[in-house]
């Protein structure tokens, strides 16, 4: 583009953003960028692509820079492939989005290093800026900064940003510490069934947080001197609800039991945070956390969320399903090692390194390699459990790596009331899926895959499984609408064809 042009959308960009009434910072947070690569813009001093100036259009929601208005993202696959080298994993959406909420406990600033940069974190800081936090991306985009103001800004949420997201929720506990009242939206998400909030909200009574449902928002009150008699104990072993108890306990003045919590591997990252912020807790890793709160925490906070467990699954499956030999690095172990035994079982063949430590000191990462193996179907149904147990996360993932595999693999989803019904979409692929109800899938494999053209089914997972079957299909595939992988996955195509993939992003304009 030439120097003229640019000033000229750069002027366009700052009289829409001006006219939205929003800060450099917001839109910077809005598009994942920094504040200074927005002012260069503005200047007319910054290369734009055509996909960033498309990004701007649907953040300032404006006419003038309509031209690219970012439509539906889609992905063309070239399919039959096998993949070969070394991919690392990233850091996890569920830390991620947990983290940026609990940054709100604290009057200091958060460092929270090599986030990913995903859909579903972009929503949470679309939040977290319109009631007044400053979000920057530093160190090349690779670490985020949070800095809250002194009074947050909450009649201002971008419900919009909230409503895409069911995180949102974890903003409950972290809130009731900064107002007496507020209105939350309801969550959104996945198109998942039902999913409820009720343990979120017998967990945070405990507190003095009174939920009210009404008008498509929860109306929150907080009332002052309450404080949890006992120990709380969890109706469900959520890791969100976890996370919320946690929070609520991390600036409540006394010590909190919490039991039936889940020691999932996101609930694990926000206590080293907490910890990180002066709150000391016991038990973490089990289903008991005792919590020493910090009613005032005013520290700055610099944490490094571990690798994403269920990124490591997609990758591995990825492998099994392309008949490849691949080297996945940074897999954290002890939330994979059951999925990895039951794989053995079916006889896949990998080797891994001996642990090192997470950025985080905490978490146990290996080196993974897959080799081409023989596959056969498990004997026992695969199900899964909150941890330890096949992740709930993982457990579409099998599907695929069963339909590669000799035999008849049954997979029970009973966590979710939609999700083993998105799974039957395999069959467009060539599976031999059949659906016993709606929590149980039976899988014939091996399946002869073969390339077809269909929209991605509304929950992430299943979403990235039909990606997957997709490399393994001979001939062209086209997945349309993947926002919904893009929610959970950074930059997962451009990733999967550096290691030997051929797939192609496609827009509507
Ligand atoms: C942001 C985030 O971290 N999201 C994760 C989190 O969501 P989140 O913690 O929000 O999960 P939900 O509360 O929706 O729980 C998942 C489902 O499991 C059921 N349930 C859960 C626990 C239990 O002991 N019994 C029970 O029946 C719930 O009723 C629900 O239907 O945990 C889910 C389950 O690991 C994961 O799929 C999500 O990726
Ligand atoms: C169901 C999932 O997440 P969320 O809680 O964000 O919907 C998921 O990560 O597969």
């Amino acid at each position: 583009m030439s120097d003229d042009y640019l000033q000229r959308i750069g002027g366009l960009i700052r009289t829409a953003r001006e006219h939205k009434g929003k800060t450099q910072g917001q839109l910077a947070a809005a598009l994942g960028t920094s504040q200074s690569a927005v002012n260069r813009m503005e200047k007319g001093q910054q290369n734009l692509t055509l996909e960033m100036v498309a990004r701007i259009g649907e953040a300032l929601d404006s006419e003038i820079v309509s031209i690219g208005y970012a439509g539906p993202m889609h992905l063309r696959v070239d399919g039959g492939r096998q993949l070969s080298g070394a991919i690392d994993v990233r850091t996890s959406k569920n830390a991620g989005v947990a983290l940026l909420c609990a940054s709100l406990l604290t009057t200091g600033r958060t460092t929270l290093r090599q986030v990913a940069r995903i859909e579903e974190v972009y929503r949470i800081l679309e939040v977290l800026a319109s009631i007044g936090v400053k979000a920057r991306w530093t160190n090349d985009g690779r670490d985020l900064e949070l800095t809250p103001p002194a009074r947050l800004d909450l009649d201002s949420m971008d419900e919009a940003a909230a409503k895409r997201t069911r995180s949102v929720l974890m903003l409950l506990g972290p809130l009731m510490h900064r107002a007496e009242q507020f209105r939350l939206p309801y969550a959104g998400g996945c198109d998942l069934g039902t999913r409820t909030v009720q343990p979120h909200l017998a967990a945070l009574r405990q507190f003095g947080l009174e939920v009210a449902a009404t008008d498509g928002s929860y109306h929150a009150r907080v009332e002052a001197g309450v404080s949890p008699g006992r120990p709380i104990v969890l109706t469900e072993r959520g890791d969100t609800v976890t996370e919320n108890a946690l929070m609520a306990a991390a600036r409540h003045d006394g010590v909190t039991v919490i039991r039936n919590a889940s020691p999932n591997y996101m609930v694990q990252d926000l206590c080293f945070f907490l910890e990180q912020l002066g709150v000391k807790i016991e038990g973490i890793g089990t289903t008991t956390l005792t919590v020493h709160g910090r009613p005032d925490i005013t520290c700055d906070v610099d944490y490094a969320p571990a690798e994403d467990p269920v990124e490591a699954m997609s990758l591995l499956a990825a492998a099994v399903v392309t008949s490849s030999e691949l080297t996945i690095r940074r897999v954290p172990i002890e939330f994979l090692e059951i999925e990895l035994a039951v794989l053995e079982g079916m006889g896949l063949d990998h080797d891994r390194t001996p642990e090192y430590p997470a950025r985080n000191g905490r978490t146990r990462l290996v080196d993974l390699t897959v080799r081409p193996s023989k596959l056969t179907a498990p004997i026992d149904r695969i199900h899964p459990m909150p941890f330890p147990g096949i992740n709930i996360d993982n457990v579409p993932f099998f599907a695929v790596i069963a339909a590669a595999a000799h035999g008849t693999t049954q997979i029970n989803d009973w966590v979710y009331d939609n999700r083993a019904i998105y799974l039957t979409d395999l069959t467009r692929l060539g599976a031999d899926v059949t659906l016993l109800d709606p929590h149980r899938v039976l899988i014939q494999g091996p399946t002869r895959w073969r390339a077809a053209e269909t929209v991605c089914p509304p929950a992430l997972r299943p979403a990235v499984v039909m990606l997957l079957a997709m490399l393994a299909a001979e001939g062209t595939s086209v997945l349309r609408n993947v926002y919904v992988i893009n929610r959970g996955y950074e930059d997962l195509a451009e990733r999967l064809n550096s290691i030997g993939a051929s797939i192609e992003t496609f827009r509507d304009i």
